[in-house]
């Protein structure tokens, strides 16, 4: 049978041949080229090469992951923390060092603490160390994972060398088949031959045939899908190149960089430890001029104890010496304090006798002072009578007829003249005060009586004179320029103030009125009561007014307190003051008690200073009604001062008892 057979290879058209000699020519173009063994071949190697592009792949991508960017940024900002850690480590080890007190010397008392500061700084030291082992372990740890990262890239070189020597043997087969394939199809048509033979031949060449296309269509399907693979493949193959070279183009940055970061790091190492050698270096310079001071210290001190033993020596003798004395103190003492005793009986024997003496002397003393003081005050007068001229006022220099009358001797201060009616008359007196003495000048001189008051005498110092001749003045005085009265009582405050503390004195003052012969209290509640005077009950013969208020002074506040209710008093009981106070009679009544402690010796006396109501003549005045009889009481009071006080002159057996007014002074022991 002749069969033909119609074969679609490679785009060609294979017709006309038997189908034996067709599937022999088939056979064996497939024997030469692509048979199912070759195919399968080919197929494997394909396997293969797809297995280790698979392998790559997987082993870039651990690379990758290896070495990402995430990966290398936390290595790096590891080994930053950790170089920062090792900084403050070495920043810490250098403070301490310095601020480490100098190493003593091993002799000196301070030996254990320069023991202690050794070993902590070789603390210091062995920590240093241990900060650079780990830094260089951290490098060690680099280097590896440079090195590693180098052989990766090696294998990954070698991998993609087998790759393109693989792409290089597939090529090759490939153009191999293609020339094949070409010259086959270059070759005469046989298969019409074939194809009568087979029509000629037997129904078998028949189904041999048909069985020959089934393979001839599975074989070329295969065919096709060989091709199809081949394509992807070369696909695939361009795509893992691209891969590769960018993967490349990566490891290169990545290297780049890590070495830029190592290079970083091992300038930032050797900074560290440039500085930590210099810091260290310092530390131990500065610890050995301190050492050496502390050596010169030390050797001072040395010296100075040997200086010091010889010293150290005596002081021990005389500690000894000083034992042994207060071994012997408690007798010594005891004996001593027996002769102390004696001794100070003994003195105190001779002080008391002394002082027996001494009190005795004292008392005599003061009987011979008294005695001598009397004798004085006889022989210049028991009463004194002094003048005080005031100043002119204007209102009598502005008289028309006014003219001077007065006159004094610049020689004799104990003489005036007075010029009358054509006459000039002198009179001698005590002393005359000029009309610009002072109230100073005027107390100097009554002072010495107003004293005579603290031993024991009574004393009385009238102001008499005319209406607005200066009494008031002389007496009470002005604020800015007090009297006699204030003075007198300063005084006596003074002087019983230097007695102290032997003498405790008591002054008591009273303020006493006498208007119209009335007698008035003005320290008292009530001060128009009228007092009466009386005999002392005791046989004294003294006056004293009963209900008269005393009223004790220690100051000169006290002083002033009662001069102001005195005069208060005094206002309240009449219309015009001045003209009251020139018709009564003002009495300061101040009593001085004494007692003398340490002898028992008592004092009293007492000082009146009286300013008088104003002297005047009534017929030259003129006065009617109650005028008249208030200068007829001031005219009968002054006449009855002045028999007393001539009676005290004349030293009369019988002295008038009568109300004090007349002579300026005077003074009753
Ligand atoms: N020595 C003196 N220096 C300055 N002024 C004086 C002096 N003496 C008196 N005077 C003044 O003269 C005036 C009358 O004085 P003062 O009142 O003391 O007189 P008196 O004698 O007390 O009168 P009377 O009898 O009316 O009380 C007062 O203004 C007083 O200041």
């Amino acid at each position: 049978m002749n069969c033909r057979l119609r074969l679609h290879g490679r785009g060609r058209l294979f017709e006309s041949a038997p189908v034996d000699e067709c599937a022999q020519s088939l056979f064996r173009c497939l024997a030469l080229q692509d048979s199912p063994k070759t195919v399968s071949a080919a197929s494997l190697q394909v396997r293969e090469l797809e297995e280790k592009l698979l392998d790559q792949t997987q082993e870039v991508d651990r690379l990758r992951s290896e070495l990402g960017a995430t990966d290398l940024e936390k290595h790096l900002e590891i080994l930053v923390s950790e170089n920062e850690r090792l900084k403050q480590e070495l920043s810490a080890c250098q403070a301490s060092i310095r601020d480490a007190p100098p190493p003593p010397c091993g002799d000196c008392p301070h030996s254990q603490d320069a023991a202690a500061l050794r070993s902590e700084l070789s603390q210091r030291e062995d920590a240093a160390q241990e900060q650079e082992r780990r830094l260089a372990e951290v490098e060690r740890g680099l280097e590896e994972k440079a090195g590693r990262v180098a052989e990766l890239s090696l294998r990954l070189e070698e991998a993609c060398r087998e790759r393109e020597e693989v792409e290089l043997q597939l090529g090759r087969r490939l153009r191999d088949c293609q020339q094949a394939l070409s010259k086959q199809a270059a070759l005469p048509p046989q298969v019409k031959y074939v194809t009568r033979t087979v029509e000629v031949e037997s129904a078998q060449s028949q189904q041999a045939l048909s069985e020959a296309k089934a393979r001839n269509l599975a074989l070329q399907e295969q065919l096709g899908v060989q091709r199809q693979l081949l394509r992807e493949l070369e696909q695939q193959l361009h795509e893992s190149q691209r891969t590769s070279s960018q993967l490349r183009t990566q490891i290169l940055t990545y290297e780049g960089e890590m070495e830029r970061v190592q290079g970083q790091l091992e300038a930032e190492v050797q900074n560290l430890e440039e500085e930590k050698n210099r810091v260290i270096e310092e530390a131990f310079i500065r610890a050995e001029s301190e050492m050496k001071a502390v050596h010169e210290n030390l050797a001072g001190v040395r010296m100075n104890l040997l200086t010091l033993q010889p010293a150290l020596r005596t002081l021990t003798c005389d500690y000894n010496c000083l034992k042994r004395q207060v071994q012997d103190f408690p007798l010594m003492l005891e004996k001593a304090i027996s002769e102390a005793k004696q001794e100070i009986c003994q003195v105190i024997s001779e002080v008391s006798s002394t002082n027996q003496e001494l009190l005795r002397k004292y008392k005599r003393e003061m009987n011979l002072r008294k005695k001598c003081h009397n004798e004085l005050v006889r022989l210049r007068g028991n009463i004194r009578v002094f003048c005080r001229v005031r100043p002119v006022s204007q209102e009598e220099l502005d008289a028309a007829d006014a003219k001077n009358m007065v006159t004094f001797d610049p020689d004799d201060d104990a003489v005036l003249h007075l010029s009358n009616k054509g006459k000039v008359m002198a009179f001698e007196l005590d002393k005359v005060f000029p009309p610009q003495a002072t109230q100073e000048e005027v107390f100097l001189e009554v002072q010495s009586l107003i004293i005579s008051c603290i031993d024991g005498f009574n004393v009385c110092i009238f102001a008499y004179g005319q209406t607005g001749s200066g009494k008031t003045y002389t007496m009470e005085g002005v604020a800015e320029n007090p009297g006699i009265n204030q003075r007198a009582l300063r005084l006596l405050f003074t002087e019983v103030s230097d007695k102290a503390p032997d003498w405790d004195f008591h002054i008591t003052v009273s303020m006493v009125e006498i208007y119209n012969e009335t007698l008035r209290n003005l320290l008292g509640e009530n001060p128009s009561e009228k007092l009466d005077i009386k005999m002392c009950p005791d046989g004294s013969g003294q006056l004293y007014v009963p209900g008269l208020m005393e009223f004790a002074v220690q100051s000169v506040d006290d002083i002033n307190r009662v001069f102001d209710l005195g005069h208060m008093n005094r206002a309240t009981a009449c219309t015009n003051l001045n003209e009251h106070s020139s018709r009564s009679h003002a009495l300061l009544i101040i009593t001085v008690s004494g007692f003398n402690s340490s002898t028992g010796h008592r004092t009293s006396g007492k000082l009146n200073l009286v300013d008088l109501a104003g002297s005047e003549r009534i017929a030259k005045s003129g006065a009617e009604g109650s005028r008249l009889r208030e200068a007829q009481c001031i005219n009968k009071s002054l006449s009855a001062l002045g028999d007393v006080i001539h009676a005290l002159r004349s030293k009369q057996a019988h002295i008038p008892s009568a109300t004090p007014a007349s002579p300026t002074c005077c003074r009753t022991p």
